[in-house]
């Protein structure tokens, strides 16, 4: 699988980047997304947070009452700790068996929308190529406030929770700039996926040449060594 991460800080833009890729027929796995199935009613997450936090952090119908949660962890680094102690292990497995599901169906190019890659580092491992999507700090907590409908103190909560978006950007192969109109953004994360096309292709043919390799040298390999056991 040639799996592109794609992160940046909270409200910095990824969804307009996602939507470029998705738009050129490459799948986008979105971790929000995921985040928000495994702390579905009955799930082991849903359990652990309603047993710690207690029934105040649930809404009437027994789901989440994200907001009231929110406040709660993006306070308290060791409360934000527990919770993801109890998510993330489960996020990373559905991501893994997403991107199984895309294999197995033809689909070895994938997109992993994952706000926190550099933060917990777990999927690193499978990642080819990272993008980064990265505004000012003042358009983020702007943007952040405008989009959420969310009081300044807790935008800014929000933000400190998370690696430095500058420092993730250093650490990613590409930076797209979303300082900008959005057309300007949705030009860049073309550019982009014209060359991650390109990378993909390069990567498909070393992997052909290692599988033919293999089919070729194997029998060899096996006759040798019959030979020099006999
Ligand atoms: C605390 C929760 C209930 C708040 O829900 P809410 O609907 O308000 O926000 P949402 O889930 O849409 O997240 C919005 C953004 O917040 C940031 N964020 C979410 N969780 C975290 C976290 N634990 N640490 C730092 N940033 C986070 C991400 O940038 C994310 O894109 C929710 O974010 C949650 O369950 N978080 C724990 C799971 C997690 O780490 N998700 C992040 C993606 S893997
Ligand atoms: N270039 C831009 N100009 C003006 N507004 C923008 C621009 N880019 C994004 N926005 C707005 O900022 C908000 C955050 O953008 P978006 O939802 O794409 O960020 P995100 O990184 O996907 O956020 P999150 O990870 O928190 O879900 C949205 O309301 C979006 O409409």
């Amino acid at each position: 699988m040639f799996i592109v991460g794609l992160t940046g800080g909270i409200a910095s833009g990824k969804s307009t980047v996602a939507a470029v890729f998705r738009e050129n027929g490459i799948p986008v796995v979105d971790a929000d997304a995921i985040a928000r199935e495994v702390v579905e009613p009955g799930t082991n997450a849903w359990k652990k947070i309603k047993e710690v936090f207690g029934e105040e952090v649930l809404l009437p119908t027994g789901y989440l009452n994200r907001e009231k949660l929110g406040e709660i962890i993006f306070a308290d680094a060791t409360k934000r700790r527990m919770l993801n102690e109890w998510t993330h292990p489960e996020i990373h497995r559905t991501i893994m068996f997403e991107a199984l599901k895309h294999f197995l169906t033809g689909n070895n190019y994938i997109v992993l929308d994952l706000p926190l890659l550099f933060e917990s580092g777990v999927m690193l491992q499978y990642i080819h190529k990272v993008i980064c999507v990265t505004c000012t700090p003042e358009q983020q907590l702007e943007r952040l406030m405008k989009r959420n409908t969310m009081a300044k103190t807790l935008a800014q909560q929000r933000i400190a929770a998370q690696m430095p978006l500058e420092e993730k950007c250093e650490k990613a192969h590409y930076v797209i700039d979303n300082t900008n109109e959005l057309e300007e953004t949705r030009k860049q994360a073309q550019r982009i996926v014209g060359i991650l096309n390109e990378s993909w292709e390069h990567w498909r043919i070393r992997l052909y040449i290692a599988v033919l390799a293999l089919v070729v040298f194997s029998p060899l390999l096996y006759w040798q060594y019959r030979s020099t056991s006999t």
